[in-house]
């Protein structure tokens, strides 16, 4: 790929000091301003090739369209949700992710709040530090034998399901693109939603927030759960409908909630974060030491490699191998020429979506659509299938020649 040039770099969040110093050792210049208002970024931003954010920055269209020279928007972290995607992708700013990075950390902090529900441990400190000594009321239950209801075992979902069942959880899940052998080789069996819900002690949800996942917990399913159940989302506000978490837990009907993330951060309606039977954080999945140190490294090596031209715009400069750890199993890769060059493409469908996971053996983890005029398919190698179905998005200087299924290694 050819260089691309940055030559100063915004970073509007606390990351961690690796990412300044390994963008400044790579001769780019970097600012770092942390709480800007809206309009303060609106002003700032157009003066800035590179910008590098967390969750909390809103990079709106209306702050890319104000970023006259922006070319690079990098998230130190997964979830793009605050950055617009589409925005980005028409005036030619290429989005970049780092996941995978703190996977560990968000399971874990998964891990520590459905632990905290089975024992009221946060309630019980918060007694402790009111003078009081009461054991009685906060009397728990084993989570040994209970049910784990895991929605959506992508990378977190993967990690939380390994670490409970050495509670002696049974763990249960649903994924539409995670393929039940996958998911059963590391404990999860899979079923649809309606077969979960009713099964479930604890449920946790690790989905990206899209339309297909708000309010995947509504009136209606909690009503489907069992009574008492307990629900975790570390994954992003809105996936649990806020309104709903609460009138169950007032019934009821749900038994506890622990909260990371939320529709509004922070919240203003407050109702949930003082419910007696919610543990909240203040969004800290991501927020330790390790997760930290490689989503601010990562980024910056990202965005110096796509600098200095070794790796394609928008890839993850991980190596080959690593790279392909994690990445779906109906993934699948083609060999396109544009304009006279060979790229490998690997691509997949993901929640209906066409998307391109790499190119040339870069990474590619921003939720892209490709719907329109690239599609990736599964398919086994056969020379007569793939001409008869490119024939419609094959242009003059666009020609796909071969096609394997991949397999990641190890599966
Ligand atoms: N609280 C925090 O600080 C952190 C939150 N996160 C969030 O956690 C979530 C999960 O992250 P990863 O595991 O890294 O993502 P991932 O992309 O590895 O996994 C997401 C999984 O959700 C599945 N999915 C999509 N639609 C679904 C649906 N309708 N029902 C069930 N499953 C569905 C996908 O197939 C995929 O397997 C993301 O929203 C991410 O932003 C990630 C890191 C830290
Ligand atoms: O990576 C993610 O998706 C997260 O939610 C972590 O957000 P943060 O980087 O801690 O603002």
């Amino acid at each position: 790929m050819p260089p691309v040039s940055i030559q100063r770099v915004l970073i509007s969040e606390s990351v961690d000091p690796r990412c300044r110093s390994i963008l400044q050792e790579n001769g780019i210049e970097v600012t770092e301003r942390q709480n800007m208002s809206k309009d303060e970024l609106l002003a700032e931003i157009k003066n800035y090739d590179g910008l590098i954010v967390r969750s909390a920055t809103k990079v709106t269209a209306e702050v890319v369209r104000a970023a006259g020279a922006l070319k690079i928007i990098g998230r130190a972290g997964t979830g793009v949700d605050n950055v617009d995607v589409d925005a980005a992708t028409k005036n030619g700013v290429i989005v970049m992710n780092t996941p995978g990075g703190n996977t560990i950390s968000a399971a874990e902090l998964t891990c520590a709040l459905v632990l905290s529900l089975s024992r009221n441990v946060a309630q019980a400190d918060m007694s402790m530090k009111a003078g009081k000594w009461d054991r009685k009321k906060f009397m728990g239950s084993e989570l040994f034998g209970k049910v784990l209801g895991i929605v959506g075992l992508g990378r977190i979902g993967k990690e939380v399901a390994t670490r409970m069942q050495s509670f002696g959880m049974r763990t249960i899940g649903y994924d539409p693109i995670t393929p039940p052998d996958v998911s059963a080789a590391w404990g999860v069996e899979q079923m649809s939603l309606e077969q979960l819900w009713p099964q479930c002690d604890y449920i946790t949800v690790h989905t990206p927030l899209m339309p297909s996942t708000t309010g995947l917990l509504n009136d209606e399913t909690l009503a489907k759960c069992k009574k008492g159940v307990k629900v975790v989302n570390c994954a992003r506000g809105g996936i649990i409908d806020e309104e709903a978490l609460l009138r169950a837990l007032e019934s009821g009907q749900c038994g506890g909630a622990g909260l990371d993330v939320y529709v509004e951060e922070p919240p203003m309606q407050r109702a949930l974060v003082n419910h007696p039977n919610v543990i909240s954080c203040p969004h800290l999945g991501a927020s330790t030491k390790e997760a930290q140190a490689r989503c601010g490294q990562e980024i910056a090596l990202q965005i110096v490699d796509m600098v200095k031209g070794k790796a394609l715009v928008g890839a993850v400069s991980r190596n080959h191998e690593e790279a392909m750890e994690g990445l779906d199993s109906a993934a699948c890769v083609v060999e396109v020429s544009l304009c006279g060059c060979g790229y490998k493409a690997l691509g997949s469908v993901q929640a209906g979506v066409p998307v391109l996971l790499q190119l040339d053996g870069c990474v590619f983890r921003q939720p892209v659509s490709l719907a329109g005029h690239l599609l990736f398919f599964k398919a086994e190698s056969s020379p007569q299938l793939l001409p008869s179905v490119t024939g419609e998005i094959s242009g003059d200087c666009k020609r796909l020649t071969s096609l394997s299924p991949w397999r990641p290694s190890g599966l």
